[in-house]
């Protein structure tokens, strides 16, 4: 038997996460049941697409988590009449909708006390934070032009792709699948529009994700000859506008320049971020090149883990809290 919290019992701080049998639904709740200062809204299982019981719960949570399809996500969006319900939207369906605030306290001075006072806040995609990540403090700091032509290549494991993908990898027997899969072929990939706004490039990026045999763990590169840059710009200034934009960041590693020793006998580790709601930011470069990447779990800061610290930081907690 299913216990489902009777909303209004007490004063904690009551959160209601819409899609709780789903791979971020469920990592949110089980960050969540860590915890002793949220009360936790369930849904019976048999009801969990029923309209009117969304509604009602969606409505008794202080804080609600979206982690549903887009469709589904803009119709719980619309089923809020409580002024209080803060909804943190971990789909694609928002995020660049006026009157939402991007979810990435990271992004800019000012981000978190956009988010502290939104009621609705847009969740990072997973490609998108890490391109973000690595664009937005060369675009601040004038060492990118917004018109510089720009790509990246993300590799990511297959649970960004949700349950059905997760299904897919793990029935087994499919040769294709044991390949790495590129994929957005159409260049017309969801998170494009988000990493435009958020960077403030003024052209979508030639984008390629690929996803892998592996659960989780994403890197974002981006490759870029330093004739691209404004004049002047040495690997040395790229770096140092990294750790400028992002000193005191707890979430955010820059990584020292052309890290070798971060390297696995010259390799590189999509998955070192795994079970964190890290991103590593590092720079690779030549005397006429340089190769950004970011990397991070796709399940924490990449979904779930910046569900909750945006959470965090809305009711003015710990940052950290339970991540
Ligand atoms: N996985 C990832 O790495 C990331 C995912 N996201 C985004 O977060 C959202 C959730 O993703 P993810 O958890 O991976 O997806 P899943 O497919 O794993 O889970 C989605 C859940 O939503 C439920 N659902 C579908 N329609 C409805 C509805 N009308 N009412 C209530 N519940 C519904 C599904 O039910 P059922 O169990 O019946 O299928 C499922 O449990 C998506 O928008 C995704 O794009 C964002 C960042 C990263
Ligand atoms: C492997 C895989 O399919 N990954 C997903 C990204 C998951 C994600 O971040 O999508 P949201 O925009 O919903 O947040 C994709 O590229 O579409």
């Amino acid at each position: 038997m299913v216990r489902i919290v009777d909303e209004g019992r007490s004063d904690m701080t009551k959160v209601y996460v819409d899609g709780q049998e789903g791979t971020t639904g469920l990592r949110i709740h089980e960050v969540l049941a860590e915890r002793g200062d949220v009360e936790v809204l369930r849904i019976a299982p048999e009801l969990r697409k029923d309209p009117a019981e969304r509604a009602r719960l969606l409505n008794a949570a202080d804080v609600a988590f979206l982690c549903l399809p887009d469709a589904a996500s803009r119709e719980a969006a619309a089923m809020i009449t409580n002024p209080r319900t803060c909804l943190i939207d971990a789909s694609t369906a928002h995020r660049t909708v006026p009157g939402w605030t991007y979810g990435l306290p990271e992004l800019c001075a000012g981000q978190r006390d956009a988010i502290r006072a939104a009621k609705r806040i847009a969740n990072p995609g997973c490609h998108a934070t890490a391109f973000i990540v690595l664009l937005r403090p060369l675009v601040d700091a004038g060492l990118i032009a917004p018109d510089t032509p720009v790509s990246a290549t993300s590799l990511t494991g297959y649970s960004g792709g949700g349950k059905k993908m997760i299904e897919q990898y793990e029935a087994g027997g499919d040769p294709l699948l044991q390949a790495p899969r590129p994929y957005g072929l159409t260049l017309g990939h969801k998170h494009l529009p988000e990493m435009m706004v958020q960077t403030g490039l003024a052209q979508p990026p030639v984008f390629m994700p690929v996803v892998g045999p592996f659960y989780k763990g994403l890197a974002v590169s981006v490759p870029l000859h330093l004739s691209q840059f404004a004049a002047g710009t040495t690997p040395e200034k790229i770096q140092a506008a990294y750790e400028r934009h992002y000193a005191g960041e707890r979430f955010v590693r820059v990584m020292p320049l052309s890290d070798a020793a971060t390297l696995e006998g010259g390799f590189f580790d999509v998955q070192a971020c795994n079970n964190t709601n890290r991103v590593d930011v590092f720079v690779f470069a030549s005397a006429t090149q340089v190769l950004l990447m970011a990397r991070e779990d796709n399940l924490g800061k990449g979904a779930s883990g910046a569900a909750v610290q945006c959470m965090n930081v809305h009711l003015g907690l710990d940052e950290g809290l339970g991540l």
